[in-house]
C-alpha cells in the first residue's frame, strides 16, 4: 500500500493553484445524467470523480476527461441500477438517485459509503424523494425505487439543512411535475453551484430571500457547459499548512466569499491575510495563537470538513483552543493519531480542547479519514523528524496532486509504493 513519508519542520513558501471542489462536482456529474452531453471545467483529479464517471458508464453515459474538463456524453438508455461495489465507493454515489428516478422513473441502489464520521443515514434524502412521488421497498440492503407516472412537486420542509438531500432534491424536482419548495435547504456554495448548472442546462431553481430553495419542474433539460467553483476545504487545508510552518504562502483560484467563515482563525492566531476575490496570501506568525471556539455549524458557519485541518495548526499554537463539533457524531477519529504525533488533545463528545504544545514530532499514523488525514499531513509537515502516513487512500479522494502541491511551496513530502 503507498504512503506518504513527510520530513516536517520546513517552512512552505510560494504559490499554490487549487483545484475545483470535489462536493460540488460530484452532484453536477451525477445531474448530467438528466442532460446529457455536457462540458465540466476545473474538474479535479480525485478518486470519487473517478468514481463518479464510473457510475455515469455504468449507468450508459460516456465520460471523458480532457486536461481539467470532463465530458459527458447522453446517455441513450440508463440502466437504473448501481451495484454495491460503486454505491460504496462514496458518499455523493446516493445523489445519483434523484437523478436516476427523474430519468428512468426507477432505480436499484444499495447504501453510499464515504468518509466514517458517525451514523450517516439518508432518511432525509428517501423521505424527500416519497414527497415527490417516489415509492421505496428496501430489499436486501437494496433500495427499489420507483415513481408512478411522473415525480409531482411538493412543500419539503428539512429538519436539518442536509447538503446530500438538498442536492438528490434539486435534482429529482428539477424534471418533477409543478413546484417544489425546499424549506431550512443547505446554503452551502456547492449547493448553488449546482443550482447554476442546473439553470445552465433549463432547470429553474432559484433561492428566495429567507433561504429556501424553489424548483419549477420542467419537462426537459439541455446539454450545458459549466465550471465547478474552487474548493474552500482544500484552500482551508492548504492555509494550515502554510499557517503551522510559519509560511508565506498565495492561494490562486480560490473564492474567498466562500471561506469567510474560516480566515478569521487564522487571524486570530496571528496569520496575516492579504485577500482578493480569488487569491489569499497567507503570512504566518511565529508561534501561532490559540483560536477561540470554533464551532462547526451549517454553511454559512465554520465548515466541518475544514475542522481537523484547523485542529492540526491548534496543536502548536500557544494557549488552548477549543473545538465543537456540531455536524458529525464521531469526526475525531483523527485525534488519537495527533497524540501520538505530541499532541495534547482531550475529547469529550461534541468538544474537543486541543493545548498548544511547542513541538510535535515524528510517528508512523493513519489517515482516519478525508479531512483528519490531511490534518495528520498538516501536522507532520510541522513536526520535527519523518512521518510515515498510512492509509492515504482517504486523501486521494480529496486532494488532487496533494504532495506535488505541497513540494511545490517547499514541503519534503514523497509518496512511496
Ligand atoms: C460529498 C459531500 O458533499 N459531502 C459533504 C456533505 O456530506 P453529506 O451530504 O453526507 O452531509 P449532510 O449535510 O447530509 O449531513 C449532515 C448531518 O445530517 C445527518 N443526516 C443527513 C442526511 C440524512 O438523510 N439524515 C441525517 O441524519 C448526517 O448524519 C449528519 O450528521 O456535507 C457535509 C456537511 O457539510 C460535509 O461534511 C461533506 O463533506
Ligand atoms: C466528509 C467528506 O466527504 P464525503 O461526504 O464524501 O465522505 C469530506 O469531503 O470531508
Amino acid at each position: 500500500m503507498p504512503k506518504l513519508l513527510i520530513e516536517g519542520e520546513k517552512r512552505l513558501e510560494g504559490r499554490l493553484q487549487v483545484h475545483g471542489a470535489k462536493n460540488s462536482v460530484l452532484p453536477i456529474l451525477a445531474a448530467t445524467l438528466l442532460s446529457g452531453d455536457c462540458v465540466i471545467h476545473n474538474c479535479p483529479r480525485l478518486t470519487d470523480v473517478d468514481a463518479a464517471c464510473n457510475i455515469l458508464q455504468h449507468l450508459g453515459s460516456e465520460t471523458r476527461r480532457e486536461g481539467d474538463s470532463i465530458l459527458v456524453g447522453a446517455a441513450d438508455s440508463c440502466c437504473c441500477c448501481i451495484p454495491d461495489e460503486l454505491m460504496r465507493r462514496m458518499r455523493s454515489s446516493i445523489v445519483f438517485l434523484g437523478a436516476i428516478v427523474a430519468k428512468c422513473g426507477h432505480a436499484r441502489i444499495s447504501l453510499p459509503g464515504g468518509c466514517e464520521l458517525g451514523p450517516r443515514p439518508i432518511d432525509l434524502h428517501l423521505a424527500a424523494l416519497e414527497k415527490l412521488g417516489v415509492t421505496i421497498e428496501e430489499d436486501h440492503g437494496y433500495l427499489n425505487c420507483t415513481v408512478k407516472d411522473r415525480l409531482r412537486g411538493a412543500s419539503i420542509p428539512l429538519p436539518f439543512p442536509s447538503v446530500g438531500a438538498t442536492e438528490n432534491i434539486m435534482i429529482a424536482a428539477s424534471l418533477a411535475e409543478g413546484e417544489t419548495v425546499i424549506k431550512n435547504a443547505a446554503r452551502e456554495p456547492e449547493i448553488s453551484d449546482l443550482a447554476a448548472f442546473l439553470n445552465a442546462c433549463g432547470a429553474r431553481v432559484r433561492t428566495t430571500p429567507d433561504g429556501d430553495l424553489h424548483i419549477t419542474g420542467v419537462k426537459s433539460l439541455h446539454p450545458a457547459e459549466h465550471s465547478v467553483i474552487p474548493d474552500r476545504i482544500a484552500a482551508a487545508t492548504y492555509l494550515s499548512a502554510a499557517a503551522v510552518t510559519g509560511g508565506d504562502v498565495t492561494l490562486d483560484g480560490v473564492c474567498t466569499e466562500h471561506l469567510a467563515a474560516v480566515l478569521p482563525y487564522f487571524e486570530e492566531m496571528g496569520c496575516r491575510l492579504k485577500t482578493a476575490p480569488e487569491e489569499i496570501r497567507l503570512t504566518a506568525a511565529r508561534p501561532l495563537r490559540a483560536m477561540s471556539m470554533v464551532r462547526t455549524m451549517p454553511y454559512p458557519g465554520f465548515p466541518t470538513d475544514a475542522q481537523s485541518p484547523l485542529m492540526a495548526t491548534a496543536c502548536v499554537a500557544q494557549g488552548s483552543s477549543i473545538f465543537v463539533e456540531n455536524i458529525f457524531e464521531s469526526r475525531y477519529k483523527h485525534v488519537p493519531e495527533l497524540i501520538r504525533m505530541g499532541a495534547d488533545i482531550k475529547v469529550e463528545g461534541r468538544v474537543a480542547l486541543v493545548h498548544g504544545v511547542k513541538e510535535l514530532h515524528s510517528a508512523t499514523v493513519h489517515c482516519t479519514d478525508l479531512r483528519g488525514g490531511a490534518a495528520i499531513a498538516v501536522a507532520a509537515l510541522a513536526a520535527a523528524g519523518e512521518t510515515e502516513l498510512l492509509d492515504i487512500g482517504h486523501i486521494d479522494r480529496g486532494y488532487e496532486n496533494f504532495e506535488e502541491n505541497l513540494r511545490g511551496i517547499g514541503a519534503a513530502i514523497r509518496r512511496v509504493p
